[in-house]
């Protein structure tokens, strides 16, 4: 099949599908010839290894050439006719295997025509339909005779392969040449010439039956021709129908292609006209858009221009208007200088002079401290001395009261003696007066002793404020509390250095850079009255307030508070179960009995209220009973009171527990609305103590204020908003307000800034003047904490070197004279 396609390939096509098995340009016979010849002479060539000739030469060349290259010459009948007949060289011709006949069917006939090619060869080759009937019956007829043999057809001649190739392949044949003398016509003369005519008759016999035979393969393979013609042409009908399909498939494929070309032209021409309008839209909107800049342009100009304009003239303004202020500020500037040169001399003939009396004053002042000294020296060694005749007083009472048993025996026995000498009346009223006279001496003693206690108590009062006073009147303690858990953080460097008196703590900074460049750590040390460790319990802590708590009781205005940041142990010092609250309370009831002996009854009055928002709240009233807290302070009294407010009589140890616990809740309540309340906001706790003296007619009435402060880390790291804004603002006003308050107090102001908050306000009879206070600077232990700890810690030793004046009780008589 390939042989086919690539003869067909030199054959004009016009189309380019895959071309059907045979070319349709070659006529039908000429075909059918090509592809057997193709097939036989392809077999040959293969055999010899060569390709076959192409289409275009003429076959009889190409066979011949194949014949005379592939077999060895053979010597022809006539050659052969001449020579010594041997039966046993006798060629016979046998047919090839009929499975091998029809592919090898040319090299068959070339065997066969080389067999019965006995004359001489000839140059054409005849088709038997061009040969003449009669001329073939001729050279039969004459050679043979009639009789001898069936009728020849053409075919008993002896043909030559080309023969036969020719007739079944159809191809164009000389068939106007002039045929050549046959071969059984030129054999005729060949056996006529031989002299030996029997031996001639039996060669004759046997060449026709030889021809016989051959005649019979011949017509035999003529058949199969035919039949394998037939085949063809059927194969060629069918290929032509293909092709005609094909054909029809191509010619609407080409008005498919031709209508899509057209399609594909319209589209063409669209996308032109499309680019052409784009590119006009284009010129226009850059014309548009280059209009539109220079116009803005021009106006942008125009603008810059105006205000350039306008810039001169305002700076022109401005520097007429600075020029004549100058002038105006300088003028006034030299009398100005003028006056002040004159004052400043005023001034320092003054201040010369001033300078001289504060030198005095000094001077006085350092002598009055020297004499304090010495009088607290002396008032230290009275105090001890009074202490033991307190003590000796104490012996002499019990041994009074010893005496007064034996006098009632005495009495008694006495008694029974008056009874007795009642008989012996003389006797008997004598012995009675002295009896009487007796008993009377031992009741003045004991009225002498009991006036002696008061007296004493009265001035324990006295040198024990005297003791406190100088002790200092605002006092400052610190206290650090321990690291509760390691999930806490890092503990900050802090150290107690003084093992003896507990006033001072040493912490180390944050890292800083040296003046060097090197990272140091810097050891800050500050000092305070006390200074409490981590291991220090609570009660330890009230040891150092208890005196506090006695100057309450003696009539004094006491303040606790306790300052620091968040989670430093404020609540934990002041309200926990063993806090300084319930110890101070225990302490006044413990005290109030002791002091009954001495004719002193107390009554304690307690409240509990909270500074929110520059608000008070009452603590120990909830829900809608609330009402508005009102600051009322009495001058003349120095108290103060708050209106609306609840008070609780404390008069038994459970009542302050039970007040504690409902102030709590309350507190609790509120902080479900803005967390953690506790942090955010000043708690006050306000214990009235009224003390009588029924013996002395004495009266005191003072007042303990314990304060848990708002966190103060608020006074810097805040970003809050909304509530928590202005809570922030509130507490960082407060915080700011007692810091002053204590800064005028220090300074000795003659305006203490009490109103600028509500805590300070509240607490004005407990700041200053008439008041002892104690500042409880409050420190976490945490690293984390450090530069807050810092802070807090520089607040407090500002109000540490603070001097508050002298503490006044408010002790009166029931007439209501001051007993200073
Ligand atoms: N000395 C201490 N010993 C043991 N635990 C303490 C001590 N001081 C404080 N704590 C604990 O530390 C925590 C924080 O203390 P506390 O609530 O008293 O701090 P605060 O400064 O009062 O806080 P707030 O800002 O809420 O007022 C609490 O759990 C408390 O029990």
């Amino acid at each position: 099949m390939m042989d086919a396609s690539e003869n067909v390939g030199v054959l004009p096509s016009t189309s380019r599908l895959r071309p059907p098995q045979v070319s349709f340009a070659i006529p039908r016979n000429a075909a059918i010839s090509g592809l057997q010849e193709m097939n036989d002479l392809q077999t040959n060539a293969r055999a010899t290894g060569q390709m076959g000739p192409p289409l275009g030469i003429p076959q009889k060349r190409a066979l011949n050439g194949n014949a005379t290259q592939s077999e060895p010459k053979r010597k022809t009948l006539s050659e052969r006719a001449g020579e010594p007949i041997q039966k046993t060289h006798i060629p016979s011709f046998s047919m090839p295997p009929a499975s091998s006949r029809s592919t090898v069917q040319g090299a068959s006939i070339t065997s066969l025509t080389s067999a019965s090619n006995i004359g001489a060869p000839r140059p054409t080759s005849t088709t038997t339909s061009t040969v003449p009937r009669s001329t073939t019956m001729n050279n039969f007829g004459r050679s043979v005779g009639p009789a001898g043999r069936p009728p020849m057809t053409s075919m008993s001649r002896q043909p030559n392969s080309i023969n036969f190739s020719q007739s079944v392949n159809g191809r164009p044949r000389a068939m106007s040449r002039p045929r050549p003398g046959t071969s059984a016509g030129n054999y005729g003369p060949e056996i006529d010439a031989t002299p030996n005519h029997q031996q001639n008759d039996w060669d004759v016999n046997e060449r026709i039956q030889d021809l016989d035979s051959q005649f019979r393969v011949i017509k035999e393979a003529m058949d199969s021709s035919i039949s394998e013609k037939q085949a063809m042409e059927k194969a060629v009908d069918l290929a032509n129908s293909r092709v005609g399909d094909l054909e029809r498939e191509r010619d609407r494929l080409d008005s498919k292609n031709v209508q899509l070309q057209s399609e594909l032209d319209t589209l063409r021409q669209q996308r032109q006209s499309l680019a052409l309008e784009m590119e006009k839209e284009q010129l226009s909107r850059k014309y548009e858009l280059e209009d539109k800049t220079r116009a803005h342009r021009s106006e942008l100009d125009q603008l810059r221009r105006e205000f350039n304009n306008e810039t001169d003239r305002q700076q022109r303004t401005h520097r007429e208007a600075l020029e004549a202020m100058e002038r105006h500020y300088r003028a006034e500037l030299e009398e100005e200088r003028a006056a002040r040169a004159k004052e400043v001399d005023d001034l320092r003939s003054k201040l010369g002079a001033e300078q001289q009396g504060l030198n005095e004053a000094l001077l006085e002042r350092e002598d009055e401290i020297q004499k304090m000294r010495s009088q607290m020296e002396a008032l230290k060694l009275d105090l001890e001395r009074e202490q033991t005749i307190q003590t000796d007083f104490k012996k002499q009472m019990a041994h009074m009261s010893t005496t007064n048993l034996a006098l009632e025996d005495r009495n008694r026995a006495l008694r029974a003696q008056i009874d007795f000498l009642e008989s012996d009346n003389k006797q008997q009223s004598d012995a009675f007066a002295n009896m009487e006279a007796r008993l009377q001496e031992a009741l003045r003693i004991a009225e002498e002793a009991r006036q002696k206690l008061i007296k004493e108590e009265t001035e324990r009062r006295v040198i024990f404020n005297k003791y406190q006073e100088l002790k200092g009147n605002i006092r400052v303690m610190c206290r650090v509390r321990p690291v509760l858990d390691s999930s806490e953080g890092g503990e900050a460097k802090i150290a107690f250095p003084d093992h003896k008196t507990s006033t001072q703590i040493d912490l180390t900074g944050p890292e800083e850079k040296s003046s060097l460049g090197a990272v140091v750590r810097r050891t800050i040390p500050f000092e305070f009255d006390r200074v409490f460790s981590p291991a220090v319990h609570n009660e330890e802590v009230f040891g150092e307030i208890s005196q506090l708590v006695q100057s309450a009781l003696d009539g004094y205005n006491v303040c606790i508070f306790c300052y620091g940041q968040t989670g430093s142990g404020k609540t934990y010092t002041m309200s926990s179960a063993d806090g300084m609250i319930p110890r101070a309370t225990h302490m006044i009831y413990d005290t109030i009995n002791q002091l009954k002996n001495k004719s002193w009854t107390y009554t304690m009055e307690g409240s509990f209220v909270e500074v929110y928002n520059e608000e008070l709240n009452d603590l120990l009233t909830s829900g809608d009973s609330k009402k508005k807290l009102e600051i009322r302070h009495d001058d003349q009294r120095k108290q103060t009171t708050v209106l609306n407010c609840k008070r609780v009589e404390l008069d038994s140890a459970d009542k302050v527990e039970l007040m504690l616990r409902e102030a709590q809740n309350n507190r609790s309540v509120a902080a479900t609305k803005a967390n953690e309340r506790s942090s955010r906001s000043h708690s006050v706790f306000m214990l009235k103590l009224v003390g009588e003296n029924s013996a002395t007619n004495e009266r005191c009435e003072g007042t303990l204020n314990l304060v848990d402060l708002a966190g103060s880390e608020r006074l810097k790291h805040s970003q809050a908003e909304g509530d928590r804004m202005k809570e922030t603002q509130n507490i960082n006003k407060s915080l700011a307000c007692l810091g002053d308050v204590i800064e005028a107090l220090g300074r000795g102001s003659s305006h203490i800034p009490y109103r600028n908050s509500k805590l300070t306000h509240l607490l004005q009879y407990s700041l200053g003047g008439n008041s002892k206070t104690l500042m409880f600077v409050m420190v976490s232990p945490l690293e984390a904490h450090l530069k807050e700890t810092i802070t807090s810690l520089r607040f407090a030793t500002k109000v540490h070197n603070t001097h508050i004046g002298t503490a006044k009780s408010t002790k009166k008589t029931r007439e209501g004279r001051a007993s200073e």
